[in-house]
């Protein structure tokens, strides 16, 4: 484990940058594999795996709920030897730390169990909403003790059939319906009914899911068995983003090694909201380039699909020639923290004029002053506002070490840069 400072002060960029990086595995895949594994009976060797606090809960979890797990973190590999957990009896207790994927994910699984699963977190998870899956899970059939938070207890087995689910909270509840799919006697046939935020993050479930050997027909899966499988796992396109920004922030290139066309994240998309700004991007068959030589352009853009990088654009939009208004976003409150609140609340303090709106918010460029920001224990905060010190000298960051969520080498990664 790696020891952080209370205060971390970030180091200003000495020129433009040029620099090759490639950050750690996907979280979201990570995790999507991992529990595609531990329900494939046999064995799944998975690498590019991204070892951070979220995807030790995913590890401990499919531990937990009978997979063997052999993990090898200076490698980024893990080996699953998967089980069929239709005849999982035994009770079992998954602690999902802070993260909504690992939650939202097992509770359906572990509702298709015929033991008993109590699934908790750490304080921060028990105030997010799970409603919406905790409902479904009990109309298709499944024992569920909570109403919409955790600790929530589950036990099956899971008939399965038709059922609704919320889509403008988190996709996170119809992506672990999907994921348990196969595990229901009757399959399942989801019907979403309100707008869908996250869209991308349900295709890379389905693709997830397809590269262990089950098809998702729409939102219909038919009872089945996942297959074991070899599996590679994309660097992390959320974590990509404050590299990218960092040449949007400092000047000069950035090529994230890892992420090319095929990628099966959404978040790639942020390149193209910088696109919009005036930098140039370059897409390769297995790379991503950013390139910047000016000041950026205000955008009025909605991020509903890509709303991990919303608070990233914060930090770029604060040095671009005209106002940044993003849209579409009115969930991301209840992430780790009220992120738009947090966000704005942050860059007023620098002096920045940027302010609240339902659903998103809105930058007007200026010249932030040296200042020390809280970051609510959201490595999202953490990683956006250190962008601020590429440019500015006297940017401090409070509890940095809330970035090993996702990303544990990210302030390495960032200094790396600047060399
Ligand atoms: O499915 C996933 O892997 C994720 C979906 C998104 O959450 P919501 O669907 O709650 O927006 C995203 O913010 C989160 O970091 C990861
Ligand atoms: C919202 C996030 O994570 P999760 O919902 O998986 O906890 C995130 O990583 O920004």
């Amino acid at each position: 484990m790696r020891d952080f400072p209370d205060v971390l002060a970030v180091s200003p960029s000495r020129g433009p940058l040029d620099a090759v990086v490639r950050p750690p595995g996907s979280k979201s895949i990570t995790n999507r594999a991992l529990l595609c594994a531990a329900l494939a009976p046999g064995t799944s060797t998975l690498s590019g795996v991204l070892f951070a606090d979220d995807t030790r809960a995913m590890l401990g979890a499919i531990a937990a709920l009978g997979a063997t797990v052999d993990a090898d973190p200076a490698a980024a590999r893990v080996t699953v030897t998967g089980i069929d957990l239709r005849a999982g009896t035994s009770d079992a207790v998954v602690d999902a730390r802070q993260s909504g994927t690992t939650a939202r994910f097992v509770l359906p699984v572990a509702a298709a169990r015929p033991g008993r699963t109590v699934v908790d977190g750490a304080p921060q998870l028990r105030a997010r909403p799970f409603g919406p899956v905790l409902d479904a899970l009990r109309d298709l059939g499944g024992e569920v003790s909570a109403e919409d938070f955790l600790p929530a207890t589950v036990r099956g087995p899971l008939p399965g059939g038709p059922v609704q689910v919320s889509g403008h909270i988190s996709s996170q509840f119809l992506s672990g319906l999907l994921l348990a799919g196969p595990l229901m006697t009757d399959g399942l046939a989801v019907e979403v009914t309100s707008p869908l935020v996250s869209v991308p993050y349900v295709e890379m479930t389905k693709a997830v899911m397809a590269a262990f050997g089950v098809t998702v027909d729409g939102l219909r899966v038919a009872p089945g068995s996942y297959r074991a499988t070899d599996y590679a796992v994309e660097p992390d396109a959320s974590a990509a983003s404050y590299l990218l920004a960092a040449a949007a922030v400092a000047g000069g290139t950035v090529t994230v090694q890892g992420l090319g066309t095929g990628s099966l994240q959404g978040d790639v998309r942020f390149a193209d909201v910088l696109a919009e700004m005036g930098a140039h991007v370059l897409r390769t068959a297995d790379s991503l380039t950013v390139s910047v030589d000016g000041p950026l352009t205000g955008v009025d853009v909605d991020m509903a699909d890509i709303s991990d990088t919303a608070q990233t654009l914060a930090a770029v939009a604060v040095f671009a020639d005209s106002p940044t208004r993003v849209r579409g976003i009115g969930f991301i409150r209840r992430k780790e923290t009220d992120r738009l609140a947090a966000i704005v609340t942050e860059l007023r303090r620098a002096g920045i004029d940027a302010t609240e709106d339902d659903d998103g918010f809105t930058i007007r460029p200026g010249q932030p002053r040296p200042t020390r920001f809280a970051t609510y224990d959201d490595h999202r905060m953490a990683m956006s506002l250190s962008l601020l010190g590429l440019r500015v000298p006297g940017i401090e960051i409070a509890g940095p070490g809330c970035v090993t969520k996702t990303y544990p080498e990210f302030f390495e990664d960032l200094d790396r840069l600047l060399f």
